[in-house]
């Protein structure tokens, strides 16, 4: 059977053959993930009902995952032509590749593809000129505004962006403030119904899911957590309740006092990197495991990435001092003999280790912040006149947030109070007092 989208020799993106047991594992997984993602099926019934997405070309640069299969199959559900390209050579799953190949989604992706092999997939999806794009970390937009500049004039394609998550939204806080950015922009990761459970729940979730394949104990160790954002805090609270001693690192000064009044040791990386049995980096930022730790790094210390690009942790100079005395222990676990014979343990070279190591977040978090992805996709349809001229970022409307949320709670079977018209009174006056 001819399904997947993959490089093949010399030829780009021929189609493989593909055996029918990766298909059906594929649609499988998709199946079941869809099973656990009620919003996005109620949203999927409604786009095959009113094609909110009619005639519209959107492509995305997400990890392809079965949970990304289901807003791709929504899309297509609402008319659109949907291209895909994997966020992360790492993250990318074939099987699902394949799957959503069969269901003429545009795939361009496969595990492990090189640099040069990604901005090859990222052109792929932009060459059809889409209408919306959907990114995951700025990858897709960003090369859309330096390659395809023509895209985003008064007359060019594309009426408006989405991104998914936090390092991307602040890649385009800096183009709008440096005037770059020629299309409105909405960070869905900012959204709470996006960060608050996607951010904070699923990453530390598929951490401990992916040091549990390890078969290593949290309990009674070391664990020092960077950051203490939504992804990090929820890493640090996660590590604790495993029995883990967490030591957190911060630079913002509220972060930081409020890991310590949730009982949390803080200190300098300097201070307490030789301490630690695990390291995991949340911040967005670079060198938080910096060239001068690493003879600092404790003999079995586990170091793992949980924040967007591979510059968290100094992997080149991590390898460079290891001098060719790697070895992969398990997939994506790599063994590093450092020059004073301590050994460390990194995973995903430095990449995204829940991604890489684990499935990525469960599909129960992922149908929050994906159906706000394809809601944000019918906005955009709706407003294309108004939004065609804008170019900065806007707010994801309020109201789509709580649909999200009433939607989840509902397919949960959970009730919550109104205010009465009383209460309402009082809470939007300000003439009560003491
Ligand atoms: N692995 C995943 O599945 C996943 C999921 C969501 C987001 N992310 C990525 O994780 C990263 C963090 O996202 P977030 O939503 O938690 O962001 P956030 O802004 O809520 O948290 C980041 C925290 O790191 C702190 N920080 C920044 N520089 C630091 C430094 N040098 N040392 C110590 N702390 C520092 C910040 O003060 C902040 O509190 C981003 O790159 C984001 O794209 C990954
Ligand atoms: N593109 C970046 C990674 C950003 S990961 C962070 C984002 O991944 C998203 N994510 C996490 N798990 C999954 C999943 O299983 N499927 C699809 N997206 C996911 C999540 O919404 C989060 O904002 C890179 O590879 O370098």
């Amino acid at each position: 059977m001819k399904l997947c989208s993959k490089k093949w020799g010399n030829e780009k993106y021929l189609i493989t053959d593909e055996s029918d047991e990766t298909l059906e594992k594929g649609l499988d997984e998709i199946r079941i993930a869809f099973n656990k993602m009620p919003v996005i099926q109620s949203l999927l019934k409604d786009f095959e009902k009113n094609k909110p997405l009619q005639d519209l070309v959107i492509s995305c640069c997400l990890h392809v995952t079965k949970e990304t299969a289901n807003l791709m199959r929504t899309l297509k559900a609402g008319g659109a032509d949907v291209y895909l390209c994997g966020s992360n050579p790492l993250s990318t799953q074939d099987h699902i590749a394949t799957a959503l190949a069969s269901e003429g989604i545009h795939v361009y992706a496969w595990t492990n593809n090189t640099d040069e092999e990604f901005y090859e997939c990222v052109d792929a999806c932009l060459i059809p000129k889409p209408n919306i794009l959907i990114d995951d970390g700025a990858d897709l937009i960003v090369t859309a505004h330096k390659n395809y500049p023509e895209y985003f004039e008064k007359d060019g394609c594309i009426i408006a962006c989405q991104e998914e998550t936090t390092t991307g939204v602040h890649r385009f806080e800096s183009m709008d403030k440096n005037g770059a950015l020629k299309a409105a922009l909405f960070p869905v990761n900012d959204a709470s119904c996006k960060n608050q459970f996607d951010n904070e729940l699923g990453t530390g979730q598929g951490v401990v899911a992916a040091i549990y394949g390890m078969h290593v104990l949290f309990a009674g160790k070391t664990v020092v957590v960077a950051g203490y954002g939504h992804c990090s805090s929820g890493m640090a609270l996660r590590a604790r309740g495993l029995g883990a001693r967490v030591i957190v690192t911060e630079v913002d000064p509220v972060k930081a006092l409020k890991a310590v009044f949730e009982g949390f040791e803080v200190a300098p990386m300097n201070e307490i990197v030789h301490k630690a049995d695990m390291i995991f980096t949340a911040t967005g930022c670079n060198n938080i495991i910096a060239k001068s730790h690493l003879d600092k790094l404790k003999n079995g210390c586990i170091l793992a990435n949980l924040g967007h690009f591979d510059v968290e942790i100094v992997a080149k100079d991590l390898y460079a001092a290891a001098n060719g005395k790697i070895k992969t222990i398990r997939p994506s676990v790599e063994e590093l003999i450092m020059p004073n014979g301590n050994k460390i343990y990194l995973l995903a070279q430095g990449r995204l280790a829940n991604l890489a190591l684990s499935e990525g977040h469960p599909a129960e978090v992922m149908d929050m912040s994906f159906a706000l992805q394809a809601m944000m996709a019918r906005y955009i349809s709706e407003n294309r006149q108004v939004l065609k001229v804008k170019h900065s970022i806007l707010k994801v409307p309020d109201e789509l947030n709580n649909d999200v949320a009433f939607a989840k709670l509902e397919a949960m079977g959970i009730k919550i109070d109104k205010w009465t018209e009383e209460q309402y009174k009082y809470h939007t006056s300000f003439e009560e007092g003491t």
